[in-house]
């Protein structure tokens, strides 16, 4: 379970992501984060990672919560793919040979794996991230975007496994696509103009997400959807 406490964050001279965001992400639910390109969806969940500190306010994780599943940024760069496994396994406590086993089986990276980091793609780099976190038994598992990477089959694959995964934790996933949110999420979240609602039903919050039309790909929130916003209380967990 994750629970967010009057979560306050703005950027130096950017948007402000976060305004005073209070919400419970309940322990084995899949909640899908909404909101229009900009809104704060990946800050949030830095913060949730705990990668991001907010302003004012606090994150409370109860169990085991994963980095944003498709970020690759922390890798160290001069180590191996291979050698960047062992070393999370040993963060995290897992046996490192079995974490190392399932990441070649599921990254299709091949050789690749005996190559420093610093000599992958983002795209490599995003399917070594992403074999590493299906691989640790997370309690809370944070994802952004991950079907943006790599090629259909490699998609397709990620999907099934993630979905996998799913049924037995919890998750806040990001995504624009609302079929992929379809396939793994039950609840949803709109976060607008810093403000975050919560929606126990997942087709609810997507009607408010195009409704509000936030799918536009304009960064300035219309009149309807900063009215909406303004209505919108910050939700409990419910
Ligand atoms: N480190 C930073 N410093 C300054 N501004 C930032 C930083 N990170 C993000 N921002 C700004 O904060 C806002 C929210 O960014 P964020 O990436 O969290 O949005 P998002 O909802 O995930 O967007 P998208 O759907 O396009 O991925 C954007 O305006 C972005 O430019």
């Amino acid at each position: 379970m994750i629970v967010l406490e009057d979560v306050w964050k703005r950027f130096p001279s950017g948007p402000l992501v976060a305004q005073g965001i209070t919400a419970v992400f309940p322990a084995g639910r899949a909640t899908a984060l909404l909101g229009r390109n900009g809104a704060g969806k990946s800050s949030l969940l830095a913060m949730i990672a705990g990668t991001l500190r907010p302003d004012a306010g606090q994150v409370v994780r109860h169990g085991r919560v994963s980095w944003p599943v498709g970020f690759a940024g922390a890798f160290h760069p001069d180590l191996t793919g291979a050698q960047n496994t062992r070393f999370v396994a040993r963060v995290y406590g897992v046996d490192s040979r079995g974490l190392l086993g399932f990441v070649r089986d599921v990254s299709g990276l091949g050789d690749a794996m005996r190559q420093p980091v610093r000599r992958y793609s983002s795209g490599m780099r995003a399917r070594l991230g992403f074999a590493i976190s299906m691989g640790i038994p997370f309690d809370m598992y944070l994802v952004d975007e991950v079907t943006a990477v790599g090629d259909a089959a490699f998609r397709r694959e990620t999907s099934a496994l993630l979905k996998a995964r799913l049924g037995q934790a919890g998750a806040i996933v990001v995504s624009h696509a609302p079929a992929q949110l379809r396939g793994l999420c039950t609840a949803g979240a709109v976060l607008e103009a810093g403000r975050l609602r919560m929606f126990d039903d997942l087709e609810e919050a997507i009607a408010v997400y195009q409704g509000g039309g936030v799918l536009r790909a304009s960064t300035h929130p219309t009149p309807s959807a900063r009215g909406q916003a303004g209505r919108g209380a910050s939700a409990g967990g419910r």
